[in-house]
């Protein structure tokens, strides 16, 4: 089995609504996503698949819907406020955690059709986490 990994770099502002600590309040990060795609095979071109096209197929969706996007709970009630001011924002009917963004990010690179290993998104330097279906 080959694996390979693109890093794809990006940022966002979002809170965490229920969390105990500082991170209910606005913040932002600057972050790095890990996508890992496997096959058993190569192709003719020696390679599991470009590095090139998993970053266009991520930067597509990135560009959409997450990079430079304000990323919110649908029940949080900074929205109306956000739409009141022709504001930017998304969202989720999760809340806007490492690990639901990691899930969002691999169910669209899966449903391009690329074989995803894992997707790990590095919200900080010291904090990352990850999604893969066994
Ligand atoms: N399991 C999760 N825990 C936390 C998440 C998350 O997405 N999943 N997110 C946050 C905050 O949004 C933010 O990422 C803060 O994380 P934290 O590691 O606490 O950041 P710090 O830089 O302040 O941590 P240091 O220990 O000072 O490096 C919180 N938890
Ligand atoms: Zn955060």
């Amino acid at each position: 089995m080959f694996t390979i990994t693109k890093e794809v770099y990006f940022c966002y502002g979002h809170r965490l609504m229920n969390h105990a600590g500082k991170c209910r309040h606005l913040h932002g990060h600057s972050v790095k996503a890990s996508i890992s795609i496997q096959q058993e095979q190569l192709n003719a071109d020696g390679m599991v698949c470009d590095f090139a096209d998993i970053r266009a197929c991520v930067e597509s969706y990135v560009d959409e819907y997450l990079d430079h996007n304000f990323l919110l709970h649908k029940n949080d009630p900074i929205i109306p406020m956000l739409t009141a001011q022709n504001e930017r924002f998304m969202a989720l009917d999760e809340h806007p955690t490492a690990e639901v963004l990691s899930k969002m990010l691999y169910h669209h690179i899966k449903q391009a059709g690329f074989n995803v290993a894992q997707v790990t998104l590095w919200e900080t330097a010291s904090a990352y986490a990850s999604y893969r279906e066994d």
